[in-house]
């Protein structure tokens, strides 16, 4: 699997090209894509990047990559980020490591954005995975209920020692089971909505390619606009 992410991630880098500002996203599968990064720019080549995460700028610094403040910056050339769950029509849940919040704000300032997986990331529908919300602790119980009449089971993400899981930005995740998301663009909307959520990992139109690497080989998707 760690080949297979690796595959997908060196393909997307090499669509960076010299000048580029670049959107670096977090995970295991975007961490390969950084170091494929970092080693590209040991070689000459001049970009500059944002970053989705402090796990990602720490690591995009320690690869030799010049990273800027987001806060700063209005819009990027291209983002290259995993994905927890990608269907045929390049939509995603995203939010495994609960970056989804500044992942969604970088994958929408991008021209582009290409996703990266190996092939146990590909689904026929989405909702396998729970979506996570990240919302404000003031409207816990608030929310909890709309995710309910959605049709949706809210739970607490904690961390692995059993205390409440913080954002980047110090708010909590409810990560919220649906099952099969029939309309993954309605769902998207309706939380969108919900005063309270601040962000929620449902990506239904941020994805322009994906490289999706399994056993078979390297694919690359487009989405038609
Ligand atoms: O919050 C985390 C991000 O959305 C990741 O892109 C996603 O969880 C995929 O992570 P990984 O590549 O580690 O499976």
């Amino acid at each position: 699997m760690e080949a297979l992410k690796r595959i997908a991630a060196e393909a997307a880098v090499a669509e960076i090209a010299d000048g580029m500002l670049v959107g670096l996203g977090t995970g295991s599968t975007a961490a390969f894509a950084i170091a494929a990064l970092g080693r590209r720019v040991e070689e000459g080549l001049k970009v500059t990047a944002v970053s989705t995460s402090l796990q990602t700028a720490q690591a995009a610094e320690k690869a030799g990559i010049r990273v800027l403040d987001f806060a700063d910056v209005a819009a990027t050339d291209l983002c290259i980020d995993g994905v927890d769950e990608i269907d045929p029509h390049l939509r995603a849940i995203k939010g495994g490591g609960g970056a989804m919040l500044r992942e969604k704000v970088v994958a929408t300032a991008s021209s582009r954005m290409i996703a990266i997986a190996d092939g146990s990331k590909s689904v026929s529908q989405l909702g396998t995975r729970p979506v996570p919300i990240e919302y404000l602790p003031f409207a816990r119980a608030f929310v909890a209920r709309r995710v309910q009449e959605l049709g949706g089971n809210a739970a607490a993400r904690l961390t692995e020692a059993g205390s409440v899981f913080l954002t980047d930005q110090g708010n909590p995740i409810l990560d919220c089971s649906f099952g099969p998301i029939v309309d993954p663009d309605a769902l998207a909307l309706s939380l969108s909505t919900i005063p309270g959520v601040l962000g929620h990992g449902l990506f239904v139109d941020q994805i322009h390619t994906l490289y999706l690497a399994t056993a078979a080989g390297l694919k690359r998707c487009d989405w038609r606009f």
